[in-house]
């Protein structure tokens, strides 16, 4: 355990990414676009949403047709995540955690992640669900090479007044329904 309080920022942000959610228009994926046709072609991961997350799925099938697409697989506690492809209407089953995995597939290895989080803040920190997948995944693929973490959220997810940690990886791009932020670092 650390000093620093998580648990009361996660409770927190829960609950105004549920209000964003609830007043949230039906079309979300513009400046997620915008971004993403940056990068077509290039192997792309992107999430099935779970609770109240925001939806990347338009997105993800819009890039689908220029190159591969997968979702992240939780391969074990303290693990990084692996990338099972991806298409439209492909048959998913439960992964652990509640998730949804493609029943079947190649594994891949994304140089562009669309990442799910619970809030974010301007310096590109990010805070999810407690697990540290998606921590340890882009330090691991950070030292294989370049990659763009792309966060995903609603605008009302940011807090900025974040706790980070020394392992918490951070994003290069933060993406609203609203605008891209670049982080100040
Ligand atoms: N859509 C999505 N897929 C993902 C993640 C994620 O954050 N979002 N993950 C990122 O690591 C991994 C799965 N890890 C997870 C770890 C914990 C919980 C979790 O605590 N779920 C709550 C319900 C949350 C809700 O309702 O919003 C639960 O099961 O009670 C979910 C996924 C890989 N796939
Ligand atoms: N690269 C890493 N190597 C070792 N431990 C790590 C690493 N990244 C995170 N951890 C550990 O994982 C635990 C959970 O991390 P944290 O609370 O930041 O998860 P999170 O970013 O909210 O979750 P997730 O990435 O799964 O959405 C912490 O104890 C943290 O120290």
């Amino acid at each position: 355990m650390t000093g620093i309080d998580k648990d009361g920022a996660r409770k927190a942000a829960f609950a105004r990414r549920k209000a964003a959610r609830g007043a949230a228009g039906p079309i979300v994926t513009g400046p997620l676009l915008d971004v993403l046709d940056g990068h077509r072609g290039r192997p792309l991961s992107g999430y099935a949403p779970i609770g109240t997350e925001i939806d990347p799925g338009p997105a993800l099938r819009a890039m689908a047709e220029d190159g591969p697409v997968c979702l992240p697989v939780v391969d074990g506690p303290d693990r990084p995540l692996r990338f099972r492809t991806w298409t439209a209407g492909r048959e998913m089953i439960d992964g652990p955690f509640g998730a949804p995995v493609p029943a079947s597939g190649e594994w891949i290895v994304p140089e562009v992640l669309i990442v799910p989080l619970l809030a974010f803040d301007r310096r590109g920190g990010r805070l999810g669900y407690g697990g540290g997948f998606y921590d340890r995944t882009l330090e691991v693929l950070r030292r294989a090479g370049p990659i763009t973490a792309i966060g995903f959220a609603y605008a009302l997810q940011e807090d900025a007044g974040l706790p980070l940690e020394p392992t918490d990886a951070l994003l290069d791009l933060i993406v609203t329904e609203r605008e891209v932020i670049t982080p100040t670092g």
